[in-house]
């Protein structure tokens, strides 16, 4: 018979198990840059708080500081300005327009003349005004960061190297989001169900039992990982703190036939609303939307048999325990999409928060400059017992938005669970059609399906002289498009319960349609995909050849997980371990595709060396693979 035995002579063992080292990477200096002083002339940073505040003491001078300019003006030199606060001036579009392009070209001229920096283009992305507490607010850490320009519609990196794509761009710009904030609705976690515990060898040695025979207890099974919606959450923000849940591992076998203890479970808790994937990859793997659901995650590992779980007719003291099954690890991206009814969109400081809170008990921060709602806020509206709608207000939308300017990438998403939209328009502004369409264009560009959604339009401020002005037009110009458009003044409460109720109909008639098309969701889909992966049949295995290092590797998760469950401390585990190569048919698959003496085979993490022996492996003593009897591998 053809065997399998390691190099290696010295231990009892004759197969070498070959572990993978870990090397701990060489610490490289922080790779994060001091800041430079801002090469951009342009540069503004959003106004700080205390300036803020300021101007929130202006009550009546509200007005919507984001510049956002006419539907087909959305070139890059506005975007390069999505940061900058500019009070829409008395000059018409045109003289902006020619203002932008004179600005634009200046900017080139500097970089032609600008011969000793490399010519990258940096945006100061950094300051924000938040509500946040200050200690998180000091943890921020702002960074420059290259932006590239487009050029008669081509990707230019303007340090003369090949466009980067459009991904790589975002990536940069998330780096700029505060931590906060990035954590709000997005956060990576590890979770690992528990090892199985060992079994063990024992013989049963009592006074007046002669022979007691085996007794070696079976190790308890690993802790599972289950995943529960917590309906308190509102937020992945916890996920910032603890990122590894480890369930335990179960405890070891014992003699006189005591088998281990289970291992403890661990539930991670996610807010309603939680999408789950696999770290890196698109597929969705679970959908969390309603408090109170749990789902199996991971599957602990099986216990290890002992000693005693292995006693047959033909094999009546097995000198053999098993392992412990290792529990399976994952990293996890988890996204949350509130799971709201309605979502109140708009420009920035178009008055969303003030709807908010006069719908709603919800008390959202207010005041008179651009994203003062940097996060999303919830809210309940309730009608009467049995009517309620939650509605959320989303941080003010920049043009650009979609690609990540400003915050509303960030929170766009958040509108996809919403069936119904609120878009509030500030009436007061100098020019409300081009604010509702700039902004319009964004949720259409982000996602279409969003653009789909029912939606009405709130006019905003007609309590202000400007908006009353500005409204027949308004009004006349949306209806004539097939537009739903109401006028408002939130602040003093007059129109907003028409826009909500009106909502609230909307709403009422989408569910209706929701919930004829829900598909029934499986909350223990990863499980079972683990436990499919967990029983695959030890005889499906694939043989590869790498002619350069005469390796040959057999790769099957069955065998592999047998590798690893095999103890090798035990005296029996060798033979059992030739057994089932044999019978599996490892050994004629590798002579079939020849296989040479001395050639090395990996299986999982083992490595062995081939051996063209006719009567198998030296050191086997008694007995032989063929004539002792194991008990299925499982
Ligand atoms: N006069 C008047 N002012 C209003 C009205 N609604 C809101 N405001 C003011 O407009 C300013 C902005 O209001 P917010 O509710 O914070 O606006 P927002 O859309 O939530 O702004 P961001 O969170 O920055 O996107 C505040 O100073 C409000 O007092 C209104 O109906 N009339
Ligand atoms: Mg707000």
């Amino acid at each position: 018979m053809a065997t399998i035995s390691s190099s290696s002579s010295s231990c009892f063992c004759p197969y070498a198990m070959a572990r993978p080292t870990r090397v701990r990477a060489p610490r490289t200096p922080s790779s994060k840059k001091p800041i430079p002083p801002n090469p951009n002339p342009n540069h503004k940073q959003l106004r700080h708080r205390n300036g803020a505040k300021e101007l929130a003491s202006v009550g009546v001078e509200a007005t919507t500081y984001t510049r956002l300019p006419p539907k087909d003006d959305f070139s890059l030199p506005s975007l390069l300005e999505f940061s900058s606060e500019v009070k829409l001036s008395e000059s018409s579009v045109a003289v902006e327009k020619e203002k932008k392009e004179k600005e634009v070209a200046d900017l080139s001229e500097e970089e032609e003349e600008d011969d000793g920096g490399d010519g990258k283009f940096a945006v100061f992305e950094g300051s924000y005004d938040s509500e946040l507490e200050d200690e998180e607010i000091e943890g921020v850490e702002y960074e420059y960061e290259e932006i590239e320009r487009e050029s008669d519609g081509k990707v230019v990196n303007l340090d003369g190297g090949e466009g980067e794509s459009e991904e790589e761009e975002e990536e940069v710009k998330e780096k700029g989001v505060p931590a906060v904030m990035r954590c709000f609705d997005r956060a990576k976690i590890y979770v690992k169900s528990g090892d199985g515990g060992n079994g063990v060898v024992a013989m049963r040695r009592e006074k007046f039992v002669p022979l007691g025979g085996p007794s070696g207890g079976d190790g308890g099974r690993g802790g599972n990982v289950y995943i529960e919606v917590d309906g308190s959450m509102n937020s992945l923000l916890p996920f910032r703190n603890s990122v590894h849940f480890r369930a335990g591992r179960g405890d070891h076998g014992r003699g006189q036939s005591q088998n281990g203890a289970k291992g403890e479970d661990v539930v991670v808790k996610v807010a309603p609303g939680t999408v789950i994937r696999e770290a890196g990859k698109e597929e969705v793997l679970l959908e969390l939307l309603h408090p109170g659901q749990r789902g199996l995650l991971l599957p602990g590992g099986r216990g290890g048999r002992g000693n005693a779980s292995f006693k047959s007719g033909a094999n009546k003291v097995p000198r053999i325990a098993e392992n412990g099954a290792e529990g399976p690890e994952m990293w996890l991206d988890l996204e949350l999409k509130l799971v709201a009814d309605v979502g109140i969109v708009g420009a920035p400081n178009a008055g969303k928060s003030t709807l908010l809170s006069v719908i709603s008990a919800a008390q959202p921060t207010i005041a008179n400059y651009p994203f003062t709602t940097l996060l999303p806020n919830l809210g309940v509206v309730s009608f009467d017992y049995d009517s309620t709608m939650v509605v959320a207000d989303l941080p003010g939308l920049l043009e650009g938005a979609h690609r990540g300017f400003g915050l509303g990438h960030e929170f766009l998403r958040h509108t996809e669970r919403c069936s119904v939209l609120v878009h509030v328009v500030d009436g007061s502004g100098q020019q409300p059609e081009f604010e509702y369409d700039a902004v319009r264009l964004e949720l259409e560009l982000f996602s279409p399906e969003i653009a789909e959604k029912p939606y009405i339009v709130a006019f905003n401020k007609m309590d202000l002289p400007d908006a009353k002005e500005q409204w027949p037009s308004f009004k006349k110009n949306l209806q004539a498009r097939g537009i739903q458009v109401f006028c408002m003044s939130a602040v003093k409460g007059e129109g907003t319960h028409e826009v909500i109720s009106t909502a609230y109909q909307l709403l009422r008639r989408s569910k209706v349609t929701e919930e004829e098309f829900r598909d029934p969701v499986d909350l223990n889909l990863v499980a079972d995909m683990v436990h499919k992966q967990q029983t695959a049949s030890i005889n499906e295995f694939e043989i590869s050849y790498d002619s350069g290092t005469n390796t040959w590797h057999v790769v099957g998760s069955g065998l592999q997980r047998f590798v690893q469950m095999t103890n090798w401390r035990y005296m029996d585990s060798e033979r059992r371990f030739q057994h089932v190569l044999d019978a599996c048919g490892v050994n004629k698959n590798l002579k079939k595709r020849g296989v040479k003496e001395g050639d090395t085979v990996l299986i999982g993490d083992m490595e062995m060396v081939w051996h063209d022996s006719v009567s198998g492996p030296s050191n086997l003593k008694k007995g032989s693979a063929e004539t002792t009897k194991w008990a299925q591998f499982k």
